[in-house]
């Protein structure tokens, strides 16, 4: 069952097409894993679903729910489509509880009591429940790239998009991170993944698409077989390149 489908997705910035026609479409539960070279576009594919960026040409459409930006207004689209940032993006003068709770409460309207139980499970969930009142500076990197993902997830988001969550974090903290994506693909979760974590890539895909130039220029439902035998030079240089 398709879930999400963009079709022709162009986006420039002044003369620069940096997305030239993108089609790509995730299913339910699916786990897509973007990769490519620097500068190829994945996090604007990323920025463009969820009204970051405005996009030039073509449709992004989410079944039952109907067109993004026309259907559906884009302040919805950040409702339905969680998004998690290299840098976290926590906001300094919260604690962790009330970062998480902004969204619920302030735009979601929802009940207090009702927001602050999914948010307390949220927290176990990531293993973070005793940092409840804490602020994000008394948090490590890893720490804090786990209340960013406990954030998104309390507004019940129907996918996440992941952007380079784990390049900003020092090594030693990668693993807590992506051990909570790997939980979240066990669980169902549909989500499109930017990393240069090739390991991870291979562990948590279920399809890879391969970005070069603002195209999608090889895709696989076989992770391993990419990994061991991409069909393009320029997936083949990409990969000799990384350390994994
Ligand atoms: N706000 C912006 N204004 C102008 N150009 C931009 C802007 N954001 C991105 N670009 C350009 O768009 C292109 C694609 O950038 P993007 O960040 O999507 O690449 P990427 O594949 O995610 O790269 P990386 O792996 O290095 O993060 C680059 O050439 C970049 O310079």
């Amino acid at each position: 069952m398709k879930m999400l489908s963009i079709e022709k997705l162009v986006k420039k910035y002044g003369d620069n097409t940096v997305l030239k026609g993108i089609d790509v479409q995730l299913k339910k539960g699916e786990v897509l894993v973007v990769l490519g070279p620097s500068g190829c576009g994945k996090s604007t594919l990323l920025r463009c679903i969820n009204g970051l960026e405005i996009k030039q040409g073509g449709h992004i459409r989410m079944e039952g729910v109907g067109e993004f930006g026309q259907d559906i207004s884009w302040e919805k689209v950040c409702e339905k489509v969680g998004m998690v940032f290299q840098n976290y993006e926590l906001f300094a003068h919260m604690t962790v509880i009330d970062n998480i709770l902004l969204g619920p409460l302030k735009v979601q309207k929802r009940k207090r009591a009702e927001a602050e139980a999914q948010a307390d499970l949220l927290l176990k969930q990531v293993g973070l429940l005793e940092k409840k009142y804490a602020y994000p500076r008394e948090l490590s990197g890893g720490q804090k790239q786990r209340i960013a993902i406990a954030r998104a997830l309390c507004m019940n988001p129907e996918i996440m998009l992941f952007d380079e969550i784990t390049a900003a974090l020092d090594p030693e903290m990668v693993r807590e991170v992506l051990d909570v994506v790997l939980n979240l693909a066990k669980n169902g979760m549909s989500m499109i993944i930017v990393t240069h974590e090739m390991g991870f890539a291979r562990k948590v895909a279920d399809r890879i698409i391969f970005m070069d130039k603002g195209h999608i220029i090889e895709e696989s439902t076989d992770p391993n077989q990419f990994f061991t035998q991409p069909q393009t030079e320029r997936a083949r240089a990409f990969l000799n390149k990384m350390d994994y």
